[in-house]
C-alpha cells in the first residue's frame, strides 16, 4: 500500500501535521498558496486541508487526479465547491463541532461590546478623551435575545444568555416545540422575533432561504434600538440597508464578524457610530483551532488509511469500527451491482438493497452507494461510492433499502433487485469465510460463483448435451475456462450458467455461442 499524501493549504495549528505523521500520512504544509499554485501541485495529494481561505472549485479538482478527500478544520463549506467534489467522488469533511464554543463565546463578546460600547470607549479613553457622559450603555439582564438559528452555536449562545438572566426567543424552522423547551427557550416566528428582540444574534449556514435574511424590510421591522451580531457568514444581512438603519438611529448598535466579501478592506459601515467588526475571529482561539486541527487531521487519516468516514457532507458516515466490517460487504455490494448492470438492457427505474442476518446490523448506507456505483459502472466511467447516489438521483432512479433481522439460507446475504421497463431482476451473494465475496443467486436460480475477471454469461432452456456445447465452442476458439458454474429453474427449465475464463471474448465468439440451440441469452461480463 504507497503511503497517503496530504496537502495543507491554510494556516493551520501544528498539531493537525503532527497527527498526519504519526498516523503514517505523508503531509505538505504549503499556506497562501495561489489558485494557480495549487493547480500545479494539487495532482500530487490524496488529501487537502483547508480553513476558509482556500476555495477548491471545479477548476482545482478537475487537477487532483488523486484527490480523495478534502477536509474543513471548520464548520462552513461554502468555500468548497461540494457538487463539484461529489461528481469526481471526492469526499468532504468538516468539523462541525471544534470552534461551536469559541464561536458561541464571541457572539456574546460581541453583544457586550454593543451594551456597552466597548471598542469605541476604549478608543476614547485611549486618545486621553475621557468621555464618561458619552458612553451611556445597557443591561443584558431581562432583555429578549432574538436567535436566528438554533443549531449548534445557537443553542450554545442560548445557555449562555440564559446565564445572563436573558430571556430567548429563536426562529429556527427545524427547532422542535420540545428541544426549544429543553432549551429553556421560546420557539417563535421570525416576524414576532423582529419585533420583540433588544438583541438579535444570527446562527445559520448562508443558504438560498437564509440570504438576505435581514433584509432591508425584515431589518426595518425590528425594535426601535435594537443592537445586531453576526457571527455566521456574511451575506445574511443587507449591509447597505444596516447601515442606513444605524445612520438614522433606528438599529442602536450591530457587531459584525463576516461579511459578504472577505477580506472586507472597505465597508461603508465603518466608521459608523455603533458600528463594530472583527476580521472573521469567531473561530480564532487557541482551543479552537487545536480543537478542529485535531479532528480534521484524524478524520482524513483515518479515511485514508481505513476507509472509516467521520462528518462527511456528500457521502454516508462510516465509523472506525465499521469500516473493517464493511469493506467485504462493499466488495460485494460493487460486484452485485456490476453484475446486475451489465444484465439489464434497459434504463433501471428503482434499485431494492436489502440486507439479511449479520449484515442487517450494519449501516447500509455505504453498501448501497457501492450497489449502486457498480450498477452504473458500465454506463459511467467516473462513477464511484461518493457520487453513485448523486448520479442515480439525477436519473431518476428510486432507491429503496430493507433489512431482514431474520437469517435465512445464510448467515449474512446482500441482495440487490434491479427494476427497469422490461421488469424486475435481482441476484444475491453472500461473504464465506466473513471476506469472500461470492454469488448465491441469479435471477431467483440458486448457483455459487466468485465474481471475477472475464466471464461468460449464457441464458438457455435445461436440455442435454448444451454445457458440452458452450465448452466446445470456447475451447475451439482458444478461450480457456476457468470455472464453469450452473444453476436452474428446475429439470427442463430455464437455466443460466456463469464461464469464467482467461481470456476476452470476442463478438463473433459470443455469436457463436447465441447461435446454439436453446440460448435465450448471452453476455461478456467484466469484474
Ligand atoms: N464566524 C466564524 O468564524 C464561524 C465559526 C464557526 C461557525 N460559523 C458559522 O456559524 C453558522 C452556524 O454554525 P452551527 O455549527 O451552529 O451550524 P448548525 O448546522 O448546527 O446550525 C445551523 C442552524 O440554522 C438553522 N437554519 C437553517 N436554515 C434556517 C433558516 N432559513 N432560518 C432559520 N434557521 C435556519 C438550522 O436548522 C440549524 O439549527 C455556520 O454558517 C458556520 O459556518 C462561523
Ligand atoms: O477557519 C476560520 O477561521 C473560520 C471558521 C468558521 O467560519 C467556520 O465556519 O468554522
Amino acid at each position: 500500500m504507497t503511503v497517503p499524501k496530504v496537502l495543507i493549504a491554510d494556516k493551520m495549528s501544528p498539531k493537525a501535521a503532527e497527527i498526519f505523521r504519526q498516523r503514517g500520512v505523508e503531509v505538505d504544509e504549503k499556506p497562501g498558496l495561489s489558485k494557480d499554485e495549487l493547480i500545479a501541485i494539487i495532482a500530487d495529494y490524496d488529501g487537502l486541508a483547508v480553513r476558509s481561505a482556500t476555495k477548491p472549485d471545479a477548476d482545482i479538482m478537475a487537477a487532483a487526479e488523486k484527490l480523495k478527500v478534502i477536509g474543513r478544520a471548520g464548520i462552513g463549506v461554502d468555500n468548497v465547491d461540494i457538487p463539484a467534489a461529489s461528481a469526481r467522488g471526492i469526499v468532504v469533511m468538516n468539523t462541525p463541532f471544534g470552534n461551536s464554543i469559541t464561536t458561541a463565546e464571541h457572539a456574546i463578546a460581541l453583544l457586550f461590546a454593543l451594551a456597552r460600547q466597548l471598542p469605541e470607549a476604549d478608543a476614547s479613553t485611549q486618545a486621553g478623551k475621557w468621555e464618561k457622559s458619552r458612553f451611556m450603555g445597557v443591561e443584558v439582564t431581562g432583555k429578549t435575545l432574538g436567535l436566528i438559528g438554533a443549531g449548534n452555536i445557537g443553542s450554545i449562545v442560548a445557555s449562555r444568555a440564559l446565564g445572563l438572566r436573558m430571556k430567548v426567543a429563536a426562529f429556527d424552522p427545524f427547532l422542535t416545540e420540545e428541544r426549544a423547551r429543553d432549551l429553556g427557550i421560546e420557539k417563535v416566528d421570525l416576524d414576532t422575533l423582529l419585533k420583540r428582540a433588544d438583541f438579535i444574534t444570527l446562527h445559520t449556514p448562508l443558504t438560498d432561504q437564509t440570504r438576505n435574511i435581514l433584509s432591508r424590510e425584515n431589518l426595518e421591522k425590528t425594535k426601535k434600538g435594537v443592537r445586531i451580531v453576526n457571527c455566521a457568514r456574511g451575506g445574511l444581512i443587507d449591509e447597505a440597508a444596516l447601515k442606513d438603519l444605524l445612520d438614522s438611529g433606528h438599529v442602536a448598535g450591530a457587531a459584525l464578524d463576516v461579511f459578504t466579501q472577505e477580506p472586507a478592506k472597505e465597508s461603508p459601515l465603518f466608521g459608523t457610530p455603533g458600528f463594530v467588526a472583527t476580521p472573521h475571529l469567531g473561530a480564532s482561539t487557541t482551543e479552537a483551532q487545536v480543537n478542529v486541527a485535531i479532528q480534521v487531521a484524524e478524520q482524513m487519516a483515518d479515511y485514508l488509511l481505513t476507509g472509516a468516514v467521520t462528518n462527511a457532507l456528500n457521502t454516508p458516515s462510516v465509523s472506525a469500527e465499521e469500516a473493517p466490517k464493511l469493506k467485504p460487504y462493499m466488495a460485494l455490494a460493487e460486484k452485485l451491482g456490476l453484475l446486475a448492470g451489465q444484465l439489464v438492457e434497459e434504463g433501471v427505474t428503482r434499485v431494492t438493497v436489502e440486507a439479511e442476518g449479520a449484515l442487517a446490523e450494519l449501516g447500509l448506507k455505504p453498501v448501497t452507494s457501492a450497489v449502486l456505483a457498480g450498477l452504473m459502472k458500465p454506463v459511467s466511467d467516473s462513477v464511484n461510492m461518493v457520487n453513485a447516489p448523486v448520479i442515480a438521483r439525477d436519473r431518476g432512479i428510486d432507491i429503496a433499502e430493507v433489512r431482514h433481522e431474520k437469517e435465512g439460507d445464510y448467515h449474512t446475504l446482500l441482495r440487490v433487485t434491479v427494476e427497469t421497463g422490461a421488469g424486475t431482476r435481482s441476484v444475491a451473494g453472500t461473504l464465506f469465510g466473513d471476506n469472500n465475496p461470492r454469488l448465491v443467486e441469479l435471477f431467483g436460480i440458486g448457483m455459487e460463483a466468485d465474481l471475477s475477471g472475464t466471464m461468460l454469461y449464457v441464458e438457455n432452456e435445461d436440455k442435454p448435451g448444451f454445457i458440452g456445447a458452450v465448452g466446445s465452442t470456447l475451447g475451439k476458439a482458444g478461450v480457456n475456462i476457468g470455472t464453469f458454474n450452473l444453476g436452474r429453474r428446475g429439470n427442463g427449465g430455464e437455466a443460466v450458467m456463469l464461464v469464467s475464463v482467461d481470456e476476452n471474448i470476442s463478438e463473433p465468439l459470443l455469436w457463436e455461442i447465441c447461435r446454439l440451440d436453446g440460448v435465450r441469452d448471452v453476455k461478456a461480463l467484466r469484474f
